[in-house]
């Protein structure tokens, strides 16, 4: 039976497969903003998306993904902690079956309903495959969801949900600018970690944005209605797709912002 978020076969269990869950690096973790270092030294971030490059919308089994064209620079990151560019993949999200939890990270131990991650990898290496395993391959931006008014960025995501609602379905989606999904104030925190799923490499350089998007209650609704499941099993529903925060083992997070 592969991972999963269930009690045999969630966060909990990951180690028994893939030993680095115990490692010195790994990701999520609880974000203590009194204990954040600011570095006068880190540069804003520069992120620049070109809409042309979104391929399509994925259920995947464990998130909703959208994908894009990495053969070309012209989506990509630049600056903030990192040197060089590292190139879009993909974005997705994790969530809670309920407003009060679904965050990956966590700001001194708050869980927000849900967490988008915008995954990039560094164009020094010749693939995403090739970079996922090394220490600076990879640059996730995390961004946090709250619940406020509803938000007309995520509508045309949602709208796409009813033809991916179970595993292994994807549609194509063209067009989609992920900047519309970015904060205004784009302050962050950054640290070395891992991919919070399997197989957990530590190969990521965090970079969580201070400020959070919002989504509506009924907009976080829609996310629960993915399912794990796949077409013709026992409907399964996607939610509490997150890995609750992991040991900081000595690591220092640092801040763009005072
Ligand atoms: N939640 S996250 O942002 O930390 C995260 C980002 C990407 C991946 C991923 O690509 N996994 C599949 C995958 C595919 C190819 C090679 C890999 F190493 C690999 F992990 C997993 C977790
Ligand atoms: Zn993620």
């Amino acid at each position: 039976m592969s991972w999963g978020y269930k009690a045999n076969n969630g966060p909990q269990k990951w180690v028994e497969n893939f030993p680095i869950a115990d490692g010195v690096r790994q990701s999520p973790i609880d974000i203590v903003p009194g204990q954040a270092s600011y570095d006068a030294g880190l540069k804003p971030l520069n992120l620049k998306y070109d809409p042309s490059t979104c391929l399509d919308i994925l259920n995947n089994g464990h998130s909703v993904q959208v994908t894009f064209a990495d053969d070309t620079d012209s989506s990509r990151l630049t600056d903030g902690p990192i040197s060089g560019l590292y190139r879009l993949k993909q974005f997705h999200f994790h969530w809670g079956a309920s407003d009060d939890k679904g965050s990956e990270h966590t700001v001194a131990g708050t869980k927000y309903p849900a967490e988008l991650h915008l995954v990039h990898w560094n164009t020094k290496y010749a693939s995403f495959s090739e970079a996922a395993s090394k220490p600076d391959g990879l640059a996730v931006v995390g961004v946090f969801l709250k619940i406020g008014g509803e938000n007309p960025n995520l509508q045309k995501l949602l709208k796409a949900f009813d033809t991916i609602k179970s595993k292994g379905k994807q549609t194509s989606f063209a067009n989609f600018d992920p900047s519309t999904l970015l904060p205004g104030c784009l302050d962050y925190w950054t640290y070395d970690g891992s991919l919070t799923t399997p197989p957990l490499y530590e190969s990521v350089t965090w970079i969580v944005c201070k400020e959070p998007i919002t989504a509506s209650s009924a907009q976080m609704a829609k996310f629960r209605t993915l399912l794990f499941s796949a077409d013709g099993a026992a409907p399964d529903c996607m939610v509490n797709n997150y890995r609750p925060p992991q040991p900081l083992k000595g690591r220092t997070v640092r801040a763009s912002f005072k």
